[in-house]
């Protein structure tokens, strides 16, 4: 539920980030293709000693590089250095003409066990039911942007339905923490605006995927087990959202 973000973590930042988080104890990395530090990930995940399968590991492919998908995994595992990864999703969705055949490129792929589980990022139900209908298989994960300015309750009862778990990126990033909603809560339970976020969204069961390249965050973020937020607390939060 508490995965590591990586997203424009530059080559030596995401080895340190990465190996920080992992000492701290994380346990899911999220890298991507795009984010060009898949290598370095690697090496913070083999340089850490933790065992390979004790570490989830999700990249993701860019829709442009659909025509190639199996040759752009192939790519990331050896800058990975890994075998297989525990996730392998679609970055943001594919032209129509390439829905359904990139979404079984990611089936193949994992049928061949070069990717324990496959999902997308960045669809709508509607796109997710277009793959389920035309395969008869869905994804196990949607990557979305998630935050208490922006979110979607009704999209969160349609993954609900049809058992897919979401993810929520930019949870941090897309929020005012001097918010005094967020500061009050925080002021109540002894902990910091970014902690009563990403406590949010565990209260909400979305995977969280905070990045930082800051010890005492990636720390914090990692530090959610000690409190909980109450249900009066959650709806306040809930309604944060931006509307106009
Ligand atoms: N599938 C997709 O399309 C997308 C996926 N993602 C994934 O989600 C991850 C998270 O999203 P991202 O957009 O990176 O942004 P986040 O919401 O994780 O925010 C990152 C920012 O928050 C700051 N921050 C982190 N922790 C704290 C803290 N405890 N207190 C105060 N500030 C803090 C960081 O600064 P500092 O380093 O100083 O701590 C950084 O500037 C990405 O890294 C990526 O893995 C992101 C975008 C799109």
């Amino acid at each position: 539920m508490i995965g590591f973000g990586t997203w424009q973590l530059g080559s030596r930042t995401a080895y340190e980030s990465v190996r920080a988080a992992l000492e701290i104890g994380y346990r899911h990395i999220d890298t991507a293709t795009l984010y060009q530090n898949e290598a370095d990930v690697g090496r913070a995940v083999k340089d850490s000693g933790l065992g390979r399968e004790q570490v989830f590991v999700t990249t993701k492919l860019r829709p442009q590089d659909a025509r190639h998908a199996r040759r752009t995994l192939e790519s990331s595992l050896r800058l990975l250095d890994t075998g297989y990864v525990d996730l392998w999703l679609i970055h943001w969705p594919t032209g129509q003409d390439e829905l359904v055949s990139t979404w079984r490129e990611l089936l193949s792929a994992k049928d061949a066990g070069l990717a324990r589980n496959v999902g997308v990022s960045n669809y709508s139900p509607a796109l997710i039911d277009e793959l389920t209908e035309a395969t008869g298989q869905q994804p196990a994960v949607n990557q979305v942007s998630w935050s208490p300015a922006q979110h979607d309750p009704a999209l969160l009862d349609e993954h609900r339905r049809r058992g897919i778990a979401v993810e929520g990126y930019s949870g941090l990033k897309n929020t005012d923490m001097r918010d005094p909603v967020l500061t009050g809560i925080a002021q109540r339970h002894g902990v910091t605006p970014a902690q009563v976020v990403l406590r949010w969204h565990l209260e909400h069961d979305i995977a969280i995927l905070p990045r930082s390249s800051r010890r005492e965050h990636i720390a914090a973020n990692f530090d959610l087990d000690g409190f909980a937020l109450t249900k009066d607390e959650v709806t306040a939060i809930d309604t944060l959202t931006r509307t106009g």
